[in-house]
């Protein structure tokens, strides 16, 4: 087992008071894992990982190498665990004005100090060496984001997130929801490889799938979300009962 990157401690989200989305999830994710995170639909799958990221209020702690987000600082947590939705819905511009945007984080730039590639076009190139992986051709980083297919929208945000190379943890939510089965393989094939390569700041990742022939291929752990908690499983086909708690 690789050291641990990120522990989960008594995450519970409320709604209001009284009505939990979940309660007192806590698992840790180790270096070399890759977490398949599986539910019915509206078990809170999306939520956890949002609470993950500080995008939600919650109770609990996400420890990152042993300290909080309040510790790091938020954006600074946020550049090493990194969230990637599953639609860049709400973006403006082009998926190249996002890569400038970021390159203009303070949280960027303290990490991109120890790194010479940068720049806004350095950026660009890592990206579109990333996309071309996934079939994404380079002028649709130019494109604006509306004018993009769902697809496509999903693998330039993939290959973006993976370009920065910031962040130790992947938050995948559903990477795959919009492609078809060649194309899923591809990027598929591109995260896994990176998580356990040396050559990449990428640790680990927890991903959410509906589908147990893709958490098959990709997953080295399960975590299966229902009735309001959680259990670990080593079948990525969950059963309907728990079988070992988490936590
Ligand atoms: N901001 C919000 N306000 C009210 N309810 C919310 C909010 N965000 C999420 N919910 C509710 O919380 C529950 C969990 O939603 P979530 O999107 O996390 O589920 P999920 O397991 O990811 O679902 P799916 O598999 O369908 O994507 C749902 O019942 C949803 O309607």
């Amino acid at each position: 087992m690789g050291a641990p990157v990120l522990e989960l401690r008594d995450i519970t989200c409320y709604l209001k008071r009284g009505t939990n989305i979940f309660s007192n999830i806590s698992f840790t994710v180790n270096e070399g894992d890759i977490v398949v995170l599986q539910g019915r639909s509206g078990s809170g799958k999306s939520t956890l990982l949002k609470c993950i990221s500080h995008l939600t209020m919650h109770t609990g702690e996400s420890l990152y190498r042993g300290r909080t987000a309040l510790d790091y600082g938020i954006p600074a947590y946020r550049t090493k665990i990194l969230y990637v939705p599953q639609r860049p819905s709400l973006l403006p511009g082009s998926p190249f004005d996002f890569l400038v945007t970021i390159t203009k984080l303070r949280s960027h730039q303290a990490l991109a100090r120890d790194n010479a590639n940068s720049s806004p076009n350095e950026l660009l190139a890592r990206a579109i060496e990333v996309g071309e992986a996934f079939e994404i051709q380079a002028d649709l980083w130019h494109r604006s984001w509306m004018n993009l297919s769902g697809g496509e929208g999903q693998r330039i945000l993939l290959a973006a997130a993976i370009s920065l190379d910031t962040a130790e943890i992947l938050l995948l939510d559903e990477p795959t929801s919009a492609l078809d089965q060649e194309t899923s393989l591809l990027v598929e094939q591109a995260i896994v490889e990176r998580v356990y390569s040396t050559k990449t700041t990428l640790k680990a990742v927890i991903w959410i799938s509906h589908s147990p022939e893709q958490s098959r291929r990709v997953g080295s752990r399960f975590i299966h979300l229902s009735a309001g908690g959680c259990y670990e499983t080593d079948d990525p086909t969950p059963s309907p009962s728990p079988s070992t708690p988490v936590g």
